[in-house]
């Protein structure tokens, strides 16, 4: 049955405010019971549409900011991500994306389509293979760095530096061709801030970075010193490596023989992809800015998203002994005693559906925001009776806001959406639908994340080594239950990506007994293993 609407605003429940909670003054002011009232406050997020019939609802503030639509229609996903849609992703929803210039993520129209072109062939099959392969290297090296290589049981760590580590290094490496080392002094031998905590601090400090005034700088708060270095250094590092990079392609195509194609074919990172664009004459040539946008973009969304991810879904691994028993179950029935290879990734899908899992119940990017470009509509199916489809009219400008997080944890979907259940997602479970293909955690349509296969292979390559050799075991407080701890633990904060905090976990060796290959550690601390591409 479809009803037909005339104003979507008399269908849907209001809810008002006094500030619109997706605005920078809503993200300078501290934590307040008034976010509660909007729902942004993680436990409660969940009850903001328990009087949407629609699973949709409009919130007006009244002092500052328009009136956007919040849905967690799963069907006001699909509508409003397909090639078709009326909805576009606009291009100043996230003014922080874009502060160093525009890039893949940043961009809308025709500027985004050449953006895409020119970064998506660098996501391929020699692309992942290098992320499984850098990941073990990582791995290997964090073990002999930390002096895990030889005992029985880790100290307690926070394990969410260990992500957070892991996922720089990926997109540093992989992404950008430099060298990492697990223990790095944080300035050179001329005082100058390392490329490590140059990175690692351009990522963590994004939110602060984007709405901090410039004066702000001037008035010596160490914090903000701290976060002006490492941005003034990031672009005047960015600058120098793209004319280094620049001539080494130069000089390339000018060796006899050597033609455009040839060249752009052994080029397997991401930055020397834009570097190259910029060489070429005509619709994709890039600009310095553009390229520095686009390494900004990715040193964030590779980074943030997947270590909170890694580290979320490691503290519900700690938690719920028998999900973690079943996946290493899964992981030795798929290896035996070998050592995993990029070419396993298929047959560990125990591990995705752990990592997927993980990704569900903390989502690192808990909305996305999409504008309608004209008068449309949406047709939402009612939550008492999903056969009934009701029309909701949307007048052009309207601002959609999809709500993941709150999809994520629809009990029409996901029965007790509350448990860490991985084996919902894996191939044998009988869903609805192929669920795997179809998680919406990494978006839908044309704007899909690119770097989705990318976290998948380094989340599975890295869960898998970590889970083959430990049993993992988390570290509560006395008396403190799983629910206190989880609460405790694993009660994330809405930033620009979904933000966990430490997870303290304890490692316990299990039978494997990892052997520290001396050639792996020797590559990984000179940075050999980084691509030539
Ligand atoms: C668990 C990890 C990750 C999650 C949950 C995630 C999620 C998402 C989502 C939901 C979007 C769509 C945003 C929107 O439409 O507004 C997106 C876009 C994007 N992601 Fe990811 N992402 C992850 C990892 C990565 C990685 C590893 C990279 C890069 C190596 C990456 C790079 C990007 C880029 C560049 C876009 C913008 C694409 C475009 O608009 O064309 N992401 N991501």
């Amino acid at each position: 049955v479809l009803r037909a609407r005339s104003d979507f605003t008399d269908r849907l429940p209001h809810r008002f405010t006094s500030i619109q909670p997706l605005s920078t003054p809503a993200a300078l002011l501290p934590r307040s019971p008034f976010y509660r009232t909007l729902g942004f406050n993680w436990h409660e997020h969940q009850s903001l549409y328990d009087n949407a019939p629609l699973k949709t609802l409009t919130i007006t503030p009244i002092l500052f900011g328009q009136t956007f639509m919040y849905t967690k229609n799963v069907q006001a996903f699909y509508q409003s991500h397909s090639l078709t849609s009326a909805f576009y992703k606009p291009a100043n929803s996230n003014p922080a994306l874009r502060m160093l210039g525009e890039n893949v993520a940043s961009a809308e129209g025709d500027i985004w389509k050449r953006h895409r072109r020119i970064t998506a062939p660098a996501f391929n099959h020699s692309t992942y293979r290098n992320v499984w392969d850098t990941t073990a290297r990582v791995y290997a090296d964090s073990i002999d760095k930390e002096g895990w290589s030889n005992v029985e049981e880790t100290p307690v760590v926070n394990f969410n530096t260990v992500t957070h580590k892991v996922a720089l290094f990926l997109i540093a490496i992989v992404g950008f061709g430099l060298p990492m080392t697990w223990i790095d002094p944080p300035r050179d031998e001329n005082g100058k801030l390392s490329v490590q905590a140059m990175i690692f601090d351009v990522a963590t400090y994004i939110q602060e970075r984007s709405m901090i005034p410039k004066w702000a700088y001037k008035l010596g708060i160490k914090k903000l010193d701290q976060i002006d270095e490492a941005y003034t250094r990031f672009e005047e590092f960015m600058h120098e490596y793209i004319a280094e990079r620049e001539t080494e392609l130069k000089n390339a195509l000018a060796m006899e023989g050597a033609s455009e194609s040839s060249v752009a074919e052994n080029i397997n990172n991401i930055f020397g992809r834009l570097v190259n664009a910029r060489l070429s004459e005509g619709k994709l040539g890039m600009t310095y800015e553009e390229i520095i946008g686009n390494c900004f973009v990715f040193t964030f969304a590779g980074h943030e998203t997947t270590a909170n991810t890694l580290a979320a879904t490691l503290g519900l691994l700690a938690l719920y002994q028998d999900e973690q028993e079943w996946v290493y179950q899964s992981i030795k029935s798929a290896l035996g005693d070998r050592e995993p290879t990029f070419e396993d990734f298929d047959n560990l899908d125990g591990v995705l559906a752990c990592f997927i899992e993980g990704s569900r119940l903390y989502p690192g990017a808990y909305l996305v925001v999409r504008r309608a470009s004209k008068d449309t509509a949406l047709d939402l199916p009612r939550r008492d009776n999903a056969e009934i489809v009701e029309r909701i009219p949307v007048k052009e400008g309207t601002t959609l806001i999809l709500d993941i997080s709150s999809m994520n944890y629809d009990s029409d979907t996901f029965p007790d959406p509350e448990a860490f259940t991985p084996r919902r997602w894996s191939k044998s479970a009988s869903l609805p639908t192929s669920m795997l293909d179809g998680f919406i955690g990494f978006s839908y349509g044309p704007r899909v994340c690119i770097g989705h296969k990318f976290a998948k292979v380094e989340g599975v390559a890295f869960l898998t080594l970590l889970l083959r050799d430990w049993r993992i075991e988390a570290v509560m407080n006395d008396g403190e239950s799983r629910g206190d701890w989880r609460r405790r633990v694993l009660t994330p904060n809405f930033g620009q990506a979904l933000l966990i905090g430490e997870v303290p976990l304890k490692l316990v060796r299990r039978t494997h007994r990892y052997v520290v290959l001396a050639s792996l550690v020797a590559s990984a601390q000179t940075g050999d293993f980084a691509p030539s591409g």
